[in-house]
């Protein structure tokens, strides 16, 4: 018997060529990364265009991934396991669990679909329609997105409604911006692949894709979970200011010390706003300028 870990190349979703981990066994090559610490596999499977999870193995023949339709899985395998190694290297943290658990995603999920979720065991990614979005999992913040879902899960457990369901898809856009710190735009190397420049949301400008900033402007709704989606740019402007005053290196230890150790499954926008000055004042004192810069952001943004 010959498996082993192998080294491929793969051309992803904006036509970019990545090196890969991939592994051999009888013959056939598997998108199936046994390279990171402590067990945490990293795993690609494809739904081959239909529902069921979590599909097949995506497999090749010769290690080299640059057929068009291996495109989706190459960033899928890719990201995650660029995402597994921040939280590894930056937070301590054996992924999504803190325990190693294996890391599985899959792509082609149905047709033309326009959506990308953790489905409370895996991330799941559409293909787009090609012209609201290309195959989602061809966005590194897309993927760091989809991940975070599974941390808050295991940590915070936000419930997906509400405030603390804003905050649970904050905390997913703001570590999306963690990993993908080139601009302050979600989404956008997959939103409208005919359009530059625009994206699904902003954290810099909440309003330019339709989402309030201030809690003055909180909308009160029953779709979208209570406006899980459209509430977020309330915590996210706040995150925006945040890193704007502070810079990346402390913004991100804070919200990671507030996500696992403060925030639980019914924290509104003003208990976000008391576990981040904790997580600030045990980091960096309750009199440091970094502590004042987060009391500033919620202030700016109405949250009291
Ligand atoms: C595209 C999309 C649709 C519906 C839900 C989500 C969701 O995961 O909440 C979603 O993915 C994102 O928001 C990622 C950041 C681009
Ligand atoms: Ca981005
Ligand atoms: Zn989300």
């Amino acid at each position: 018997v010959t498996d082993a870990a192998t080294t491929g190349r793969g051309t992803g979703v904006n036509g970019d060529t990545k090196t890969l981990n991939t592994y051999f066994s009888n013959g056939t090559y598997y998108l199936y990364d046994t390279t990171k610490p402590m067990s945490g596999i990293i795993q690609t499977a494809t739904a081959q265009n239909r529902s069921t999870l979590p599909g097949v193995y995506s497999t090749d023949a010769d290690n080299a991934w640059t057929a068009s339709n291996q495109r989706a899985d190459v960033d899928a395998h890719y990201y995650a396991g660029v995402v597994y190694d921040y939280y590894y290297n930056t937070h301590n943290r054996n992924s999504y669990d803190n325990r190693g658990a294996s890391i599985t995603s899959t792509v082609h999920y149905q047709t033309n679909y326009n959506n990308a979720f953790w489905n409370g065991s895996q991330m799941v990614y559409g293909d787009g329609d090609g012209t609201t979005f290309a195959p989602l999992s061809g966005a590194l913040d897309v993927v760091a997105h989809e991940i975070t879902h599974a941390v808050t899960e295991r940590t915070a457990g936000l419930q997906y409604q509400n405030q603390s369901g804003a905050l649970n898809e904050s905390m997913s856009d703001v570590f999306g911006y963690f990993l993908d710190p080139n601009d302050w735009l979600l989404g956008e190397d997959v939103y409208t692949p005919k359009v530059s420049g625009d994206g699904l949301r902003s954290l810099s400008n909440p309003e330019s894709y339709g989402q309030p900033s201030t809690m003055s402007n909180y909308v009160n709704t029953t779709s979208d979970n209570g406006g899980v989606h459209i509430n977020s740019g309330i915590p996210n402007k706040a995150a925006y200011y945040t890193i704007s005053s502070i810079g990346k290196a402390q913004a991100e230890k804070i919200y990671y010390r507030a996500l696992t150790t403060y925030l639980t499954p019914t924290s509104n926008f003003s208990n976000a706003k008391s576990a981040l000055l904790q997580a600030a004042s045990d980091l960096y004192g309750s009199n440091s300028s970094t502590y004042n810069a987060v009391r500033s952001a919620w202030d700016r943004v109405g949250v009291n």
